[in-house]
């Protein structure tokens, strides 16, 4: 049915009688009764007392829309050029770890539904399956190239390098330098569960070490520095994207290091616990940038409007993590296919709704109040 001209009563109602889910909290639900609890906090949860992770959440309804009218327009393109790419809506899945302990479909089975839906899945440097395993899916499935990388740079350079390599050899587009975790956020649900290890059978696969065939641990690198970025953008030609910056500065001194895209994230709340939410972090670092890379927002990004605001405020597109992981969790693949088909047809009705026919028609004039 189209979104223009959309008949009204139950009869018309797409969803009315229809099976859950309806939205992404209805995944959410049924993923928490399927979980072990230890997993389920440990995909849940946030560092300290979680005032970041839920913020994330609650500041989105901070913003109220002023939807323009009489603009008509027909059929919502949400198609979204970035890094050479075009995604088929401005939202894509952000880096997470662990995804066969949510699944055995795992990181493979979320390859193929974003491969279905056409956007791009940045793996984990901690998935539990390996690079080429995920991109040979994305081959499979006839989209190439809708794969990125997320790494943490590792105070071993061959190891680092040698890992670049295989990612580039994989095929994936891009690498995500997570720069917000120089330790490791203290996150008490999984102290308390004593949640440290992987069960037997699971491990980051893209971590073994290529002479030896064994799985090094993660390193996370309080010693990174810029200068480690330009070395990473000297061993590679893939585009360089940071993921974790705040501050409008470091927005600043990644243009000046030729980053391709800046991504302004707090990891969901999971690392420093009363860092800003994401989205009001935004604008500052939307103004810092200008116009020079791409700008890419993630935490908290449950509904369509939560899209449409980051858009108003400057960002190229939204990164979405726990929701990809309730639908994981509840269905495997399918429940994937589920969490960015809801957002599609969510985002595509807010626009509708909005008066706006493509992502480039969102701007702060569409938003009503500008928190500070
Ligand atoms: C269970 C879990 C694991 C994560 N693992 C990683 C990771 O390996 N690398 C990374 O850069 N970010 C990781 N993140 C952070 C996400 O990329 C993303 O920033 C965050 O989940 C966005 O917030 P949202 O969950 O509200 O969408 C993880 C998040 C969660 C919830
Ligand atoms: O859990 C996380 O958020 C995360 O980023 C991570 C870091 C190292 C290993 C596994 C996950």
């Amino acid at each position: 049915m189209s979104p223009v001209t959309d008949r009204v009563g139950p009869r018309h109602n797409p969803t009315a009688g229809a099976a859950l889910p309806v939205n992404l909290r209805d995944l959410r639900d049924e993923a928490w009764r399927r979980l072990d609890p230890a997993h389920r906090d440990y995909f849940t949860g946030g560092a300290g007392d979680e005032r970041t992770l839920r913020a994330n959440e609650t500041a989105f309804d901070a913003y109220r829309l002023l939807p323009r009218v009489l603009r008509g327009g027909g059929e919502r393109d949400l198609r979204t050029p970035l890094l050479g790419g075009t995604l088929s809506m401005p939202v894509l899945v952000s880096p997470t770890a662990f995804h066969r302990l949510a699944h055995p479909d795992g990181e493979v089975g979320c390859a193929r539904a974003v491969a279905g839906a056409d956007t791009v899945l940045v793996l984990s440097m901690a998935a539990t399956t390996p690079v080429e395993a995920v991109a040979a899916a994305m081959d499979a499935a006839d989209r190439p190239g809708r794969l990125w990388f997320q790494l943490y740079p590792q105070p071993d350079l061959g190891f680092t390098e040698s890992l670049v390599r295989r990612v580039e050899a994989a095929g994936c587009r891009a690498l995500v330098v997570t720069v917000d975790s120089p330790v490791l956020g203290r996150r008490e649900r999984d102290l308390r569960n004593g949640f440290l290890d992987l069960p037997p059978g699971l491990g980051c696969e893209n971590m073994r070490d290529p002479e030896t065939g064994r799985i090094r641990d993660i390193v996370l690198d309080a010693d990174l520095d810029w200068p480690r970025i330009d070395w990473l953008r000297g061993v590679t030609r893939l585009p360089v994207v940071l993921k974790g910056i705040l501050h409008p500065a470091d927005a600043r001194l990644a243009v000046a290091h030729g980053v391709d895209a800046v991504w302004v994230s707090n990891h969901g709340g999971r690392q420093l616990d009363g860092a800003a939410t994401a989205v009001d972090a935004l604008p500052s670092v939307v103004d810092a940038v200008g116009d020079r890379v791409p700008v890419l927002l993630d935490g908290g990004i449950r509904r369509g409007t939560d899209v449409l605001t980051a858009l108003a405020l400057g960002a190229t597109a939204v990164g979405v993590g726990r929701p990809v992981l309730w639908g994981l969790a509840a269905r495997g693949e399918p429940g994937v296919r589920q969490v960015l088909d809801l957002l599609r047809a969510d985002l595509g009705q807010a626009m509708t709704l909005a008066g706006a026919v493509r992502p480039a028609d969102l701007g702060p004039d569409l938003l009503n109040r500008m928190p500070r």
